[in-house]
């Protein structure tokens, strides 16, 4: 099966959408959602996969932090779930685009006949113009906030799932660092960026580490699963800074940008 070629499948992560202080940031979402709808403007399909309803959440019910009990994280998840789809519809309207909310499981593809509606359902919303905005539906399921067998792991590992699922040519993870560096920068001040990455080994996998931020859950290690399983599917994966959603633009022009990971010649699993 062929990768539609001007498919596009964006994640953001929550390090993007909240500040340092815990707080939305409204310029990120703002941002996101001028350049999201001006790449469709241009004749791109976009999908967005984003995280940030439990750090949203937690904010919003004024929680000094994160919450270490799960019925409270799920309950945050509901809020901030939300609120986020309350502040795209904002912003994504200002801009003559019309969102769609999708809530994933793992268990929503791990049935074929769940999948196949589910593909049509993105298909569908695809075709009328509309911008998917998923994320995995935490207050239902804690396979992506606990546990540890997982098939999501992350949204990192969710926007490869979509990514696949909708036959996308390219997925773009927006992370909080200009991508993938020989060493965790935050940690090594003398990290070198690495613009091109054609085989995911164990070399590489050697080079990932942690989540950077106390906000961002993963790493580069969930990185560089979701580009393991996406470049296994022909689709080229690039992570990036979210600071600069306007890098979508050389992206989808094919220009060097952050870090690639090159799909391999669209074998399809
Ligand atoms: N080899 C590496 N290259 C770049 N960043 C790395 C590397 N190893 C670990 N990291 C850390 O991964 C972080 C990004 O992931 P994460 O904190 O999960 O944020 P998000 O999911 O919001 O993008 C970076 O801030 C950085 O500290
Ligand atoms: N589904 C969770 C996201 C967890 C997650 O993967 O976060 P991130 O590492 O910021 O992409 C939420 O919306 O809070």
């Amino acid at each position: 099966m062929s990768l539609v070629q001007n498919r596009i499948v964006v994640k953001v992560g929550t390090s993007t959408l909240t500040n340092d202080l815990g707080q939305v940031n409204l310029r990120s979402f703002d941002h996101l959602a001028l350049v999201c709808s001006d790449i469709q403007n241009m004749g791109y399909e976009v999908v967005l996969v984003s995280s940030g309803a439990i750090a949203v959440g937690v904010n919003k019910l004024g929680l000094k932090s994160k919450p270490s009990s799960m019925p409270l994280k799920q309950a945050a998840a509901a809020v901030g779930q939300c609120k986020n789809m309350f502040l795209y519809d904002k912003f994504f309207g200002d801009y003559d685009k019309t969102i769609g909310q999708i809530l994933l499981n793992a268990s929503d593809i791990e049935q074929e006949e769940k999948k196949e509606n589910l593909t049509n359902t993105f298909n569908t919303l695809l075709e009328l113009g509309i911008i998917p905005v998923v994320n995995e539906n935490d207050s239902v399921s804690y396979t992506e906030i606990e546990s540890k067998d997982r098939l999501f792991g992350d949204n990192d590992m969710l926007s490869a799932v979509v990514a696949v699922l909708v036959r996308a040519k390219k997925l773009v993870i927006f992370s909080d660092i200009d991508g993938f560096y020989d060493k965790d920068p935050r940690l090594h001040p003398d990290a070198k960026l690495i613009s091109r990455i054609d085989t995911i080994n164990e070399e590489v996998q050697k080079l990932a580490g942690g989540a950077g931020s106390r906000r961002g859950t993963g790493g580069m290690r969930t990185k560089l699963e979701a580009a393991s399983l996406a470049t296994a599917n022909g689709i080229d994966t690039i992570v990036t800074n979210g600071k600069n959603p306007e890098n979508l633009y050389d992206i989808v022009h094919g220009k060097p940008v952050g870090t690639l990971f090159k799909g391999s010649t669209e074998i399809f699993v």
